[in-house]
């Protein structure tokens, strides 16, 4: 969603919702590396926008000219005005070194988690709840901000709120920043590239 955020608070039992459907989530090796941390306090939520709003002034001089002045124009966050931030962390020691699943390549746990991320977002757009993931932060930072361990890796920084209306499209669609690409062009018969 990137809808305004209204201040109506979001009752515990859907947030217990979200993160059952978020716990029922596949998992390499059953390994449920997840850990959910459901921010309501606004003091936290302040650091949290603090550390966005440091790299986000990175971020904008990445693009320049009219990309630039479109970039500044978009709404990419809801951490002050979505009345609970969930972190979402994978901790990769959770079940020992070695995982079925996870032997030849390290980075399952955290894909794991994604799949846990995913859940949670249908279930909250099933319960009317909008929920935007904000990703423009050095990890280091929301980790200091809200006491992450070093070994813990930070997934999601997830806005949750009810919104004042759900739009039917990607909002970078609807503001020209880029379009769905064709899926015809992206599938593939029996071996890359071709087409099918
Ligand atoms: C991994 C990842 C990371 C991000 C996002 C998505 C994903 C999957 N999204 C997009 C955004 O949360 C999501 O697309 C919208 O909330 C859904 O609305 P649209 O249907 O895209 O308008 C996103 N949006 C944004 O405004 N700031 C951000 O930092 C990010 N980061």
């Amino acid at each position: 969603m990137r809808s305004e955020f209204l201040p109506d608070p979001v009752p515990e039992d859907v947030i217990g919702r979200l993160l059952a459907a978020a716990h029922h989530a596949p998992s390499v090796g059953f390994m449920q590396p997840w850990n959910f941390i459901v921010v309501r306090d606004e003091a936290v939520r302040s650091a949290v926008w603090e550390a966005f709003a440091k790299a986000n002034a990175e971020a904008v001089e990445m693009f320049s000219g009219e990309r630039q002045q479109a970039y500044r124009a978009l709404k990419l966050e809801g951490i002050r005005t979505a009345p609970v931030g969930i972190c979402v962390t994978c901790d990769p020691d959770r079940c020992g070194e070695v995982v079925l699943g996870r032997t030849h390549n390290s980075r399952m746990d955290s894909y794991s988690t994604v799949c846990a991320i995913q859940n949670l977002w249908l279930a909250a757009r099933a319960e009317g709840v909008g929920v935007g993931w904000v990703s423009i932060f050095h990890e280091r930072d929301l980790k200091r901000a809200l006491g992450v361990p070093e070994r813990i890796e930070i997934v999601a920084w997830l806005c949750v709120g009810y919104v004042d209306r759900l739009y039917e499209e990607p909002e970078l669609a609807v503001k020209g920043w880029r379009q769905r690409l064709p899926l015809d062009e992206l599938v593939f018969a029996d071996r890359w590239g071709g087409g099918v």
